[in-house]
């Protein structure tokens, strides 16, 4: 059964979901997808032009019809975006398609992992620290919904973390 059932890692930006993903998915042989990333393929652009072009809204359509989309599958590893799980569809297809997985970590962490990189529109702004505690006022209470599995990501690599969810998920 267990390769059968799809794992879905959620958390906020800069907990590793992309990451770990990865090795998550190389390690129990299972097909690995980003949400972010089947956007950018669907629409042939980057994440940063979809939130230019179409506005945030704009990208949370195109967010939940993906998710929508690959949670339908059989045995994936799904990393999602950061702000996915603020839609109650995307919640409930999380929950009752998959394993959830909350990734957790600290905001020092997200603002170190995050500040070179230029591809997340809404952490370009003066005080990127002071958006992500605000999304993670709203968001935690919602990842904490849909965990099945809550795993900090804070203190060790990607590999050895996505080794700590085989384990706690008992695979
Ligand atoms: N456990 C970890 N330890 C150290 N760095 C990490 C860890 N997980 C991810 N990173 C690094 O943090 C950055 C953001 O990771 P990413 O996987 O894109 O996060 P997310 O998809 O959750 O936003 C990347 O540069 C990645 O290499
Ligand atoms: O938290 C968010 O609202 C977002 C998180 C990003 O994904 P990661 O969580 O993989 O960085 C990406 O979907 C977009 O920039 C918006
Ligand atoms: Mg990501």
């Amino acid at each position: 059964m267990a390769e059968k059932r799809n794992i879905f890692l959620v958390g906020p930006m800069g907990a590793g979901k992309s990451t770990i993903g990865r090795h998550l998915a190389q390690m129990l042989h299972l097909e690995f997808h980003d949400s972010d990333h089947e956007i950018e393929q669907r629409t042939g652009a980057d994440i940063a032009w979809v939130f230019d072009v179409e506005g945030e809204e704009g990208f949370r359509r195109r967010e939940a019809q993906v998710i929508a989309d690959l949670s339908e599958r059989q045995g994936i590893v799904l990393a999602t975006g950061g702000g996915s799980v603020q839609s109650k569809d995307i919640r409930n297809y999380l929950s009752a398609r998959g394993i959830v997985v909350y990734l957790e970590t600290t905001i020092d962490k997200q603002v170190a992992r995050t500040q070179r990189d230029k591809r997340r529109p809404l952490l370009q702004v003066d005080d990127p620290r002071e958006v992500l505690e605000n999304l993670a006022e709203s968001r935690n209470p919602l990842y904490e919904e849909i965990a099945d599995v809550i795993v900090k990501t804070d203190e060790q690599s990607a590999k050895i973390v996505a080794n700590q969810i085989i384990e706690q998920l008992g695979f």
